[in-house]
This record gives structure tokens, C-alpha cells and sequence, in this order.
């Protein structure tokens, strides 16, 4: 670093674009909008879901939604059951009700109701124990009004592919739900849990082929508990209807015809995009990669995890635990990473990522990190550095001689970024910044030999991984991240020493956000130029201009993108 002693700034934390959307329990919200009100809606609900009769000798009509459900592989709430109140002497007495629902869809439901309230986000590595196991048991709860236990591994598991799916498919589940309601106003002014329970039995019935009998029963069962009888019979006729016109295979699905809007209309409701996503990518990749890259974000996740080196650990020594725990996996073609076949929840179990022996990294973002080339005894400022993906395994490379400047304006996640750190051995090589870059950069007069500005993005590049978010991102957004973008640029160009480099990265594959404000900086900036990246990356990620560019489908990992400048020495 040139210029002295780093004057570290400290400004009020904002909040930062691109951050997380944190779990705050909103109970109350989720509550009055299901219409229902803890105890007294339970003791409603049941008389008519589990008629007094309803014991051991009865024998139920084959699939009726009030049978006692089947075994398969549905968990149940054993023999906890809400309190149900009756009349006795004149007071309320209560007596138990053998309520009993699937967990892992009574979760779901309310997640789903809160991510759509925008109180949660969709977490696919989802581990036991983090703020989403006990907070949210109870949060179902309070919302539901009843009791369930603790989920197991495999309910996680279930939740996760459910919420995650159910969100992708949000869309194309809406239309058909809608097209089965009587009318219109029935979909439209529908109870938002009510919708969500049943998006969730259409995504089971079309997308996880469960057997018919679970999804129809479980979902009416759980319409009725949760809500009122009369939701559970709803659900009972349009969940019946559903399986009817999937065996006759004649699902209601607009028909791609008509001028440009109105197809892009019809494959956003089939592929469950934004209709702007849609035009966008058929106008910049052509129709057919516009396709593939809709099939690729609605499939499930690849996952791909980086040795640390800096603990002492190689590759093989990973492999080895990979091994004992019979997680299936493929060794990358980058030398500290190894994909995940199947069994990602499986490392998240076994603890290897807080022992620090490795950490959750695509390889597009490690792509990213060899184009910076960090080279033992350099100094690197990293200026949108959180939760420090990229920060830590620059730091890996520089083999334990140089330094490097995490910057963020976001102090929740830079105090992540802190703590990984120190798990992974490296905490003595990072120091970090709590600063907006275009402040910090006016008041330092540091430089650096690099400079890596991963600049917050619409992150079209990672939607297989993020199912939410394409349904947050707005065409709106678009024009005030590029602002942005273009402002932190010019800001991470003055941190540059002469000579030194400025590597810009994002996890968008528009060229809006990529190519064309590399365009747009070189102008303003005739002191910078480009440089290929030939050389850094394997040649299949090198596009015509020399930049790095990922592409989901193409190279099968999340799409970004990096662009290296060579600022001159006068
Ligand atoms: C794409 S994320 C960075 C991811 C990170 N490089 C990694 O690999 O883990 C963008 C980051 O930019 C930060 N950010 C947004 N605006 C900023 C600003 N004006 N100054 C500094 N950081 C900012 C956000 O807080 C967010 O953490």
C-alpha cells in the first residue's frame, strides 16, 4: 500500500444494497392476514376434521381428505396436540384434540407466507441449529396456533426443496391456480396462507410427483387445521381437479403465439420468470439460450465448496472426509474447489465448513479471484468485500505474505466476513473498513497494487441459487444499480497505485452491468486499459474482449463476469 497510514473512516452503518433481508418475526401480520386466531380457530377446526368417532375401528372412504393419513414418509406431530376448549360449569375448560399435521408443510407454508412478506429470505443451505430452526418452530406456531416438534434432518430437507421450488415456480403454479378457482376473484382475494398451502400441493403433484393420496390429504388436512374446514375442502376440490387434468395431461398453459410481448407473456407464466426477464434475455442471448437458462435457474442448485489452505487442509485431505461420509462429489478443474454431487446438507452436518476446513464458494467466484491473481506480499483493498467470499481466498493465495483491505458498507456482514476470517486462519492478513467506497475513497490517500470492486449487481447470474430473487429484482432496479455501479467504479479507481490493477466483477450475465460499463469507465477514465484475461482463466471463459464471463449454461456454474484494468504509470 502507498500513502502512508490507512485513515480508517467510521460513518453510520446504511443499509447496504444488496444485503439480506433479515428474519424479524412478524406474527401478528402472518396471524390476522390467515384470518385465523390461535386456540379459538383450533377448537373451531376440529370438530369437523376429527369427528369423536374418528378412532381406532372407523373405517374411511379410500382418499377421502379425513382419513387418517397413510405412511409415506409424512411426518406428524405425535400426540401433541393444541388445547381445545369446552364449556363446563360455565367455564372454559380445556380438554386435547388429536390434531395432526405434516410438519415439513405446515413449516413451509409459513415460511413461504413470510418470504412473500418479505420477513425472510430462501435459504437453500438451510442448517440446524442457525436463527430458522428453533425461532421459526415457534413462529409457526403463534402463526398456526398449534405445536409442532422440532424438525429432523429429512423435514429440513423437505422444507428446503419445497420453499425453494414452490418459490421458482411461483408463477407458472399461479396461473393453474387460478385457471381451477371458479372464478378469478376467488384466486385473487384467496387468504395468503391458503394460497400458499396450495401452491405447495401443486408443486408437490407436478414438480415432486408425490404420490396424489399425500399431497391431496396432507394439504387439506393442513388447510383445515391451520385455517377452517371450509379452506380444507377448497383445496380438497382444486387440488382433485389438478390431478384429473394431469393424468388427462391436458394442463391448462397459455400457447406461445402472437407478436414478441405476448410469447414472452406465455414462456414467463411456463418457465416462471418476470415477463421483463424474459424479453430481456430472448433480446440479448436469442430465444433458445433464453430457454436453457430459465430450465437451468428452476433446477436445483449445484454447490460446489473450496478447500482452506490457510488451516493447513489440501484438497485431498477434503476429499478424504468427503469420502468417509459418502457425500458424492467431482474434483473441479480449479485446483481448491471439489463440486458436490449429492449430500450438501450432509457436510453441513458434519461440521466441516465451522471447523474451517472449507468454505460454500462457486467456482465463477473463484474465477473471479484468478483474474485478481493476488501474488504474495501485495496489497489488495477489497471494496464491497462482504460476507468476503472472495476476500478469504485472496487472502489464501497470497500464501501468508501481503495484506488485504476489506471494505464494506454494511457492518453486519463485514463482522461476518471478520469471523470467517479468523476461523480460517487468516484474520491477521484481512483488515476491515465499515465505509461507503465513494466517501472512503475521497477522504484516503492510499493506494493499492489491486483493487477489486465486486460491485453490487442484480445478481441475474446466480437465480438457481437465490429463488427469490427473481421476483425482488424489478426492471427498475436495473437503471439504479448501473449508477451505482458506474459511481463505485469511479471511486475504486482512485484507490489504484500507479501500475496497479483494477479488477471490476459481478454475478450478472447483463452485459449492461458488465461490458457496457467497462465501455462507459474506460471512456471517462483514458488512464486505464483494458486488459485480457487470457492467461488468468482457463480460455473457454475468455470472451472476444478479453473479459471473464461464466455462463450457467454454458460452463454449468453461476454466471459472472470480471474485467481487468491496468491503471498507467504517469
Ligand atoms: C456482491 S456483494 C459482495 C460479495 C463479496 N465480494 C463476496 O465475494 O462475498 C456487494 C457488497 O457491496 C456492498 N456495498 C454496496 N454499496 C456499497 C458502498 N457504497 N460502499 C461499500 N460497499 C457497498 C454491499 O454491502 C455488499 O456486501
Amino acid at each position: 500500500m502507498e500513502g502512508g497510514a490507512l485513515a480508517l473512516p467510521h460513518f453510520r452503518s446504511r443499509v447496504g444494497i444488496g444485503s439480506p433481508i433479515l428474519l424479524s418475526a412478524d406474527p401478528g401480520a402472518a396471524r390476522r392476514s390467515s384470518g385465523a386466531s390461535g386456540r379459538s380457530r383450533v377448537s373451531r377446526v376440529n370438530p369437523g376434521a376429527y369427528p369423536r368417532s374418528a378412532g381406532r375401528g372407523r373405517t374411511w372412504k379410500r382418499d377421502s381428505p379425513e382419513a387418517p393419513p397413510r405412511r409415506s414418509g409424512i411426518t406428524r406431530v405425535p400426540n401433541r396436540s393444541p388445547e381445545m376448549p369446552t364449556e363446563r360449569a360455565g367455564r372454559t375448560k380445556v380438554s386435547n384434540v388429536n390434531l395432526e399435521v405434516s410438519h415439513h408443510r405446515a413449516v413451509a407454508a409459513v415460511r413461504l407466507l413470510r418470504i412473500e412478506k418479505g420477513k425472510a429470505f430462501v435459504d437453500l443451505l438451510n442448517e440446524k441449529g442457525n436463527s430458522s430452526g428453533e425461532n421459526e418452530m415457534s413462529y409457526v406456531e403463534r402463526t398456526l396456533g398449534f405445536s409442532i416438534r422440532c424438525l429432523d434432518n429429512r423435514d429440513i430437507r423437505l422444507v428446503t426443496v419445497i420453499v425453494a421450488g414452490t418459490v421458482r415456480w411461483k408463477r407458472y403454479l399461479d396461473y393453474l391456480i387460478m385457471s381451477l378457482c371458479s372464478e378469478e376473484k376467488v384466486f385473487r382475494e384467496m387468504e395468503p396462507l391458503l394460497l400458499q398451502i396450495l401452491r405447495i400441493g401443486f408443486f408437490e403433484i407436478l414438480k415432486l410427483n408425490v404420490p396424489a393420496y399425500a399431497a391431496v390429504d396432507e394439504n387439506v388436512r393442513l388447510a383445515k387445521v391451520a385455517l377452517r374446514p371450509g379452506a380444507g375442502n377448497l383445496v380438497n376440490a382444486i387440488l382433485r381437479k389438478l390431478l384429473l387434468l394431469k393424468e388427462a395431461n391436458s394442463l391448462p398453459l397459455p400457447k406461445i403465439e402472437g407478436d414478441d410481448r405476448a410469447q414472452a407473456r406465455a414462456l414467463s407464466i411456463i418457465y416462471s420468470h418476470p415477463v421483463w426477464m424474459v424479453r430481456r434475455w430472448i433480446r440479448f442471448l436469442g430465444k433458445e439460450e433464453a430457454l436453457k437458462l430459465m430450465k437451468w435457474n428452476n433446477s436445483d442448485p449445484h454447490f460446489s465448496i473450496r478447500v482452506n489452505t490457510a488451516n493447513g487442509y489440501t484438497r485431498a485431505d477434503l476429499i478424504d472426509r468427503l469420502e468417509s461420509l459418502q457425500v458424492h462429489y467431482e474434483k473441479s478443474t480449479m485446483d481448491e474447489f471439489v463440486r458436490i454431487q449429492e449430500g450438501m446438507q450432509t457436510v453441513l452436518q458434519a461440521g466441516l465448513l465451522k471447523e474451517g476446513m472449507c468454505a460454500v464458494q462457486d467456482e465463477s467466484a473463484g474465477l473471479v479471484v484468478s483474474v485478481v491473481d493476488p501474488q504474495p506480499g501485495e496489497t489488495i483493498i477489497d471494496c464491497c468485500a462482504a460476507p468476503g467470499g472472495k476476500t478469504l481466498f485472496m487472502a489464501a493465495r497470497l500464501s501468508g505474505q501481503g495484506k488485504i483491505w476489506a471494505l464494506d458498507i454494511n457492518k453486519g456482514r463485514l463482522r461476518i466476513l471478520m469471523e470467517a476470517a479468523k476461523l480460517h486462519n487468516l484474520d491477521a492478513m484481512i483488515s476491515d473498513i465499515h465505509a461507503d467506497l465513494r466517501l472512503y475513497a475521497k477522504e484516503t490517500t492510499a493506494t493499492f497494487d489491486k483493487v477489486l470492486l465486486d460491485a453490487p449487481c442484480s445478481g441475474l447470474g446466480v437465480l438457481s441459487k437465490r429463488a427469490d430473487l427473481r421476483w425482488n429484482r424489478q426492471f427498475e432496479d436495473l437503471e439504479e444499480l448501473m449508477c451505482l455501479q458506474d459511481e463505485l467504479l469511479d471511486s475504486a479507481s482512485m484507490l489504484v497505485k500507479p501500475g496497479g490493477i483494477l479488477v471490476y466483477s459481478t454475478c450478472s450475465i447483463d452485459p449492461e452491468e458488465n461490458e457496457h460499463r467497462i465501455a462507459a469507465f474506460v471512456q471517462r477514465h483514458p488512464d486505464f486499459v483494458l486488459q485480457s484475461v487470457h492467461g488468468y482463466v482457463p480460455a473457454e471463459f475468455v470472451t472476444d474482449e478479453g473479459f471473464y464471463s461464466s455462463s450457467p449454461t454454458k460452463h454449468s456454474i453461476d454466471g459472472a463476469f470480471a474485467a481487468r484494468l491496468v491503471r498507467s504509470v504517469l
